[in-house]
């Protein structure tokens, strides 16, 4: 489970996340939703221990994000890691160097690793050093990457961006299988369908602060029943299927 209570961060002058607390329980899809410049990525960063909030804490299955970083982040797996990929080697070295990291053994690593290609359709880029990959292809490898370890949660930062149709299935089969298996996950996203296909609970944010959460049904619901459809797709920050 991710547990965030009362974050908060200013730039500046700029009041980017306040007073944010949210939970995202295991076995669920939790969907961060909000416009352009609403703090889904700041929250992110602090999540992960990318950026340390100014007030509030992070926890990670009870971990302190920031006073028990590895035992934390050794049960976070995060998209896009702000790690980047080893260019001269191929994507499967790239797992396997991940992997070891975490300690991973090795008959198990190259378990996970042909799991991971099959679940997210990715078997012909193993092989290929990564240099020179498509969006697309590097964000399959840097999912693969993420789960190496079979960590219990997952964070994505909008990882459908630059996926194709089919893989963008893959994907969403694969994060259904991982919830179902247990994990706790945390999405952001843009798109709608993907909310409607995906998430169990959902929660908005405008101006770094929490504006609503609930069912991606019940929200939809609401802004329909209350007249407010444009007021609703501003706070969401996507109209795809709710407009229809
Ligand atoms: N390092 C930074 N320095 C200054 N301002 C920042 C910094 N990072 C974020 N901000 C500002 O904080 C606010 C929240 O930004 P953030 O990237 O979290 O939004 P977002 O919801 O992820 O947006 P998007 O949907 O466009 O990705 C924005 O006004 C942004 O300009």
């Amino acid at each position: 489970m991710i547990e965030a209570a009362a974050l908060s961060k200013q730039f500046g002058g700029l009041k980017a996340v306040t007073a944010l607390s949210l939970k995202v329980p295991n076995g669920k899809i939790t969907g961060l939703l909000g416009p352009n410049g609403s703090g889904k990525s700041t929250t992110m960063r602090m999540i992960c221990g990318l950026m340390a909030p100014d007030k509030g804490t992070v926890t990670i299955d009870g971990f302190s994000v920031f006073k028990q970083p590895l035992k934390a982040k050794q049960r976070l797996g995060v998209v896009p890691d702000s790690r980047g990929l080893y260019t001269r080697l191929t994507a499967r070295e790239n797992l396997v160097y991940y992997g070891q990291l975490q300690g991973v053994p090795a008959h198990t690593l190259s378990q996970r690793i042909a799991k991971l290609a099959e679940d997210l359709d990715m078997g012909d880029l193993l092989a290929r050093r990564t240099e020179g990959f498509s969006q697309g292809q590097r964000v399959k490898v840097a999912i693969a990457r993420a789960m190496i370890g079979d960590p219990p949660n997952l964070m994505l930062d909008e990882p459908s961006n630059g996926l194709d149709v089919m893989s963008t299935r893959a994907l969403r089969r694969f994060l259904l299988q991982k919830r179902d298996a247990g994990k706790a996950i945390l999405l952001s996203t843009h798109v709608m369908q993907e909310v409607v296909a995906l998430c169990d609970h959902v929660i908005i944010i405008a101006d770094g602060t929490l504006r609503a959460a609930g069912s991606a049904e019940q929200l939809m619901d609401q802004a329909r029943a209350s007249s407010l459809e444009e007021a609703f797709v501003s706070l969401i920050g996507t109209d795809e299927g709710l407009m229809a």
